[in-house]
């Protein structure tokens, strides 16, 4: 089982990755696309990350508004897979 981030691993993650905030024991990201079939793609890219990782974001969609949540639901809190796909996904991103 993944090790879970204590309170100074996830201030130093957010720091590292300023786009993302923390909620509860998951940290969240959205991302405001220009045209809906934009962030649907963005999300079909992501989808093939998150199964070659086998670390899966949970995924809102409104319209061009994307929200990506991470936790390592196994572990019950956040831990370095997330952070991991947190970079993963700045990177798609950027
Ligand atoms: C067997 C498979 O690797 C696990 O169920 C993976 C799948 N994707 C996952 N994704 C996330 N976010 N958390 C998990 O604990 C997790 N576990």
């Amino acid at each position: 089982m993944s090790d879970l981030l204590d309170e100074s691993e996830i201030e130093a993650a957010l720091k590292k990755h300023p786009d993302w905030e923390l909620e509860g024991n998951t940290i969240r990201r959205t991302i405001e696309f220009e045209e809906y079939m934009e962030g649907i793609d963005f999300v079909n890219d992501l989808a093939e990350i998150a199964e070659e990782a086998q670390h899966h974001p949970d995924v809102e969609i409104q319209y061009t508004k994307i929200t990506l949540t991470l936790t390592t639901h196994d572990a019950g809190g956040l831990t370095d897979a997330d952070l991991e796909m947190a970079q993963r996904i700045d990177n798609l991103v950027d």
